[in-house]
């Protein structure tokens, strides 16, 4: 069975990755998954300017259907990471850079333009998490003006990472302002943000930061997934290659994805809770229902979703 992707000319033999945040702060994280036979790429934690602790803990909780999570942008540093994937690595590397301000944001790309790092950024323009720091993509003027002055110098490949919108005007908004771009993808979607769980034994929040609201992620979410990577599919330029992202357990939520229009699909909360074996088990559950169904690739249905 043919289970890869391409993103910007660069083949993803597998169409696997961690979502960022997940699996991928230290090198040794990143190298466990490079490793790994079932995954066919990596995306970094999302790196600032300099290196920081995050949000106090708890700031990550596991729930029945998925995940809260309030990290604070906890990361070694843009040098500890451009260091990293500008090694030679036998899979694609996706550099995640999330600036805490429009301007860290110009300056970490500028960082990379003067790198001599090839591979793929990806400029997060979701974290909902930095408090005082809004979702820079739920700005449509400021996401256009800040990838206007981004595309002014920035001449590698570069996608973004978008949060979850939830109107269609919105998924119109947001894909007249990217298809402007030549960006090589969008990955959606981050964490469904500021969502809030209650403990009610102990009456009481279970992360501490921001009064216990927190991203949402895991099963929870895997419907606003997919209804963000078919919406932005069916939007964006076809140039734009979709990450999916978002709520998947199963094999059939891979399935989902890619029936959507995803070119690659993001592990985060299953990956935390199952570790490394949740790509072993989803390729096995996906390549069962592929070939049930007399696919040889994932080119043969995807984004051939039926409407009914
Ligand atoms: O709190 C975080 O570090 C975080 N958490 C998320 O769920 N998404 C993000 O993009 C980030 I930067």
């Amino acid at each position: 069975l043919d289970l890869s992707g391409q993103i910007n000319g660069q083949q993803f033999e597998h169409l696997f990755l961690n979502a960022s945040g997940v699996h991928c702060q230290s090198t040794t994280e990143l190298d466990d998954l490079l490793n790994h036979p079932a995954v066919g790429g990596i995306v970094t934690k999302s790196a600032t300017l300099e290196k920081r602790d995050g949000n106090p803990a708890p700031r990550y909780y596991e729930l029945a259907d998925g995940s809260i999570n309030s990290m604070g942008l906890p990361n070694f540093g843009y040098d500890y990471y451009i260091d990293y994937v500008k090694q030679s690595h036998a899979k694609p590397t996706i550099l995640s850079v999330a600036g805490l301000s429009a301007a860290d944001d110009v300056q970490l790309l500028h960082q990379i333009q003067a790198s001599d790092y090839a591979g793929l950024t990806e400029l997060n323009l979701s974290c909902p998490n930095v408090i005082g720091k809004p979702q820079m993509a739920y700005d449509y003027a400021g996401t256009e003006a800040l990838l206007k002055e981004i595309f002014a110098f920035f001449k590698k490949p570069l996608g973004v990472k978008l949060p979850p919108y939830f109107d269609l005007v919105h998924f119109d908004q947001i894909a007249a302002v990217l298809n402007q771009f030549p960006l090589t993808h969008v990955n959606t979607i981050n964490s469904v943000g500021n969502g809030l769980w209650v403990d009610v034994a102990s009456e009481s929040v279970v992360i501490k930061p921001k009064g216990g609201f927190g991203g949402l992620g895991g099963r929870m979410v895997l419907l606003t997934a997919l209804a963000n990577v078919r919406a932005l599919r069916q939007r964006l330029n076809d140039s734009i290659k979709i990450i999916g992202t978002g709520g998947v357990k199963t094999g059939a939520d891979v399935f989902a994805h890619i029936l959507c229009g995803a070119e690659l699909v993001s592990v985060g909360t299953q990956l935390q809770v199952e570790g490394l074996s949740v790509y072993d088990r989803l390729t096995t559950e996906l390549s069962r229902i592929m070939a049930d169904k007399g696919y040889h690739s994932l080119s043969d249905f995807r984004g051939k979703l039926k409407t009914i």
